[in-house]
């Protein structure tokens, strides 16, 4: 009961497990399921985050932590995942860009049946990419961590972020034996002291956090734990998948902005920017870094695609 008070007062909607245990229901010789509307997903979000805590119950068993954290004295270390988009920025005058290499996602279907996630990888880091996102869930995204260490090991220099849904820290312990430089934590998933306590692990770890938000809220509440250093602001509400670059702008206005600049945050803008003009939307609003897959992903050049979604060439 006390966890869902303190979930509760941060205004987390989002339920970790479903709430009433197996709707499995016994009465007398009689089997009824039980159809509890408290055992089902509120929304797409909630549906993958209980899917993942089952699935990583069972990756776990598979490679329970210490035998992750062996292999981890065995990988070269973590790249500097910040540094990559603050020296981009500097570079080119227009935000640094993670490219996202993304199949497929739960709003849009299939994006790409030809995908090659390598190809794609090295086709974004030519075309001027200063980091990579990697989505590695199977169900909702048809990603892979198969792909991401396939990337690593190709010999792609990016830093590389694990696109995942982190409900546990065992989850970025493997992400980084698969070579990931940075972790996405979603703050409408995550209550500040799991947030708090998984930057602590990504520190040691030597990978940076993407802390993302969408509402005044979450940037409130991320704003106030110490030690955060990057924020993404998702202009696509992971609820309803509506999307809104005003979001961007809203959050980073008046004090919260301010705050920002003192605290020294890039921010990075996420989702929905498909032309120069969304690009310089944004930026104008204060990021520093974008965060893109869709308008990448579907073109068949990669490389001619950052070009035409900055407007000129990025990668000299
Ligand atoms: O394909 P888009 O609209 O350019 O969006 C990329 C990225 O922002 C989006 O995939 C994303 C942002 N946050 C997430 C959290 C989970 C899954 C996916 C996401």
């Amino acid at each position: 009961m006390y966890q869902n008070e303190v979930v509760e007062s941060q205004g987390i909607k989002i339920r970790r497990r479903p709430p009433t245990g197996p709707p499995m229901h016994y009465v007398g010789p009689f089997e009824f399921r039980l159809q509890n509307e408290g055992n089902t997903p509120r929304n797409i979000l909630e549906e993958i985050v209980w899917h993942k805590d089952k699935e990583v119950a069972q990756m776990k068993e598979r490679k329970p932590l210490y035998t992750l954290k062996k292999a981890l004295d065995n990988i070269p270390p973590a790249q500097d995942f910040i540094g990559a988009l603050r020296s981009a920025h500097q570079r080119t005058g227009l935000p640094g860009l993670i490219a996202e290499v993304k199949k497929a996602s739960p709003s849009r279907g299939i994006l790409r049946e030809d995908f090659n996630s390598v190809e794609i990888a090295q086709a974004y880091e030519k075309g001027g990419a200063a980091c990579l996102s990697v989505l590695t869930d199977d169900k909702y995204f048809k990603g892979s961590y198969e792909n991401l260490q396939a990337i690593r090991e190709a010999g792609v220099k990016c830093p590389l972020l694990l696109k995942e849904f982190i409900v546990e820290a065992w989850q970025i312990y493997y992400g980084r034996s698969k070579g990931a430089d940075a972790v996405l934590l979603i703050a409408s998933v995550l209550p500040d002291l799991d947030i708090k306590y998984m930057i602590k692990i990504c520190k040691i770890l030597g990978m940076a956090t993407l802390v993302e938000v969408h509402d005044e809220r979450e940037m409130d509440r991320v704003l106030a734990i110490e030690g955060v250093e990057l924020i993404g602001i998702n202009n696509r509400n992971l609820e309803t998948f509506e999307v809104d670059l005003g979001i961007t702008k809203k959050l980073l206005e008046g004090e919260r902005g301010e705050l920002i600049r003192q605290k020294d945050i890039l921010v990075v803008g996420e989702s929905g920017l498909f032309t120069p003009e969304d690009i310089a939307f944004v930026q104008e609003a204060g990021v520093k870094a974008v965060l893109v897959g869709e308008s990448l992903i579907k073109q068949s050049d990669h490389g001619k695609a950052i070009s035409t979604l900055f407007g000129r060439d990025i990668s000299k």
